[in-house]
């Protein structure tokens, strides 16, 4: 897909969803050097572009004084803060760190200090769900990704819960799936001759990892959205519905446990 145009408002370019049949190949690199970034890490999201260009689209980091996994996105890698122009939006994980909710850079509207008139509800992006499994940590962990239906025009359908019963999570629990879609990872199979867990990567993997993940809809698993982390953790995700911070998708695989190769 090309890169965003030169001037072009990067707040609607990584917060438009992918066009349909458009493959969106990004990459993400991690910054772990440094005094805190080994807690702290920065992520760097690229677009892969013609001609080997890579274009910058978003950094994140997680956020140092919050009880629950905080990570910040923001459209520039030198300002990170919270109040910032460049924030347009977070991930947040629930106490657990089992499910996170990706945000826009609106307000909570649960806030003591929310005034209808002026402030803007925040709108749930996306969602994702991990789930241990029968095996505990030894298996491969279950990911569902729950985001909103994209409309013929292109556009996200708006999630603004005034409360947490109208949440994306919420909304799943209950099983109330009107104007979402939801995707999961494409379960890997166990292979004897590898004494692993393999998926077919179609030559994209260079190395088993726990972070290597593709996402498909239920009803059409060779449809694939891929999540991948390349040899320097730089990873390469391709969502083929939208572009979801991918920055998110790269702090999302680390939660699983399990080891994923490429089948042989
Ligand atoms: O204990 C908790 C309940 O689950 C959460 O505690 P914590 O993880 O520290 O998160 C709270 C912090 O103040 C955080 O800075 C806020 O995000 P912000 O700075 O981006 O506003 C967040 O606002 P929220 O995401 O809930 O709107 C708050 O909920």
């Amino acid at each position: 897909a090309p890169g965003p145009r030169l001037g072009e408002d990067m707040e609607a370019y990584v917060l438009r969803p992918a066009l349909r049949g458009r493959t969106m190949q990004c990459r993400i690199s991690r910054d772990k050097r440094g005094v805190d970034k080994g807690m702290f890490p920065f992520y760097y999201l690229y677009l892969d572009a013609a001609e080997g260009q890579k274009h910058f689209l978003l950094a994140g980091r997680k956020r140092k004084r919050s009880k629950t996994s905080n990570y910040l996105i923001s459209l520039d890698p030198t300002d990170l803060s919270r109040d910032g122009d460049n924030f347009v939006g977070k991930v947040r994980s629930n106490v657990l760190g089992t499910k996170f909710t990706i945000f826009d850079n609106g307000v909570n509207p649960e806030r003591k200090n929310f005034i209808p008139e002026t402030a803007r509800i925040r709108e749930e992006l996306g969602a994702v769900c991990y789930e241990t499994n029968v095996l505990g940590f030894r298996g491969p962990r279950k990911m569902t990704v729950i985001i909103p239906e994209i409309n013929a025009q292109n556009q996200r359908i708006r999630i603004q819960p005034q409360n947490e019963q109208e949440s994306l999570l919420s909304r799943l629990q209950r099983g109330a799936r009107q104007g979402l879609v939801l995707l999961q990872n494409k379960a890997p199979s166990w292979s004897n001759e590898s004494g692993a867990y393999v998926l077919n990567f179609h030559g994209r993997v260079t190395r088993a990892s726990v972070k290597n993940f593709q996402i498909v809809h239920p009803d059409d698993r060779e449809l694939l959205g891929t999540g991948l982390p390349g040899p320097g953790l730089e990873g390469r995700g391709m969502s083929g519905r939208e572009l979801l911070p991918p920055s998110a998708l790269e702090l999302f695989s680390r939660q699983g446990r399990a080891r994923v190769i490429a089948k042989p």
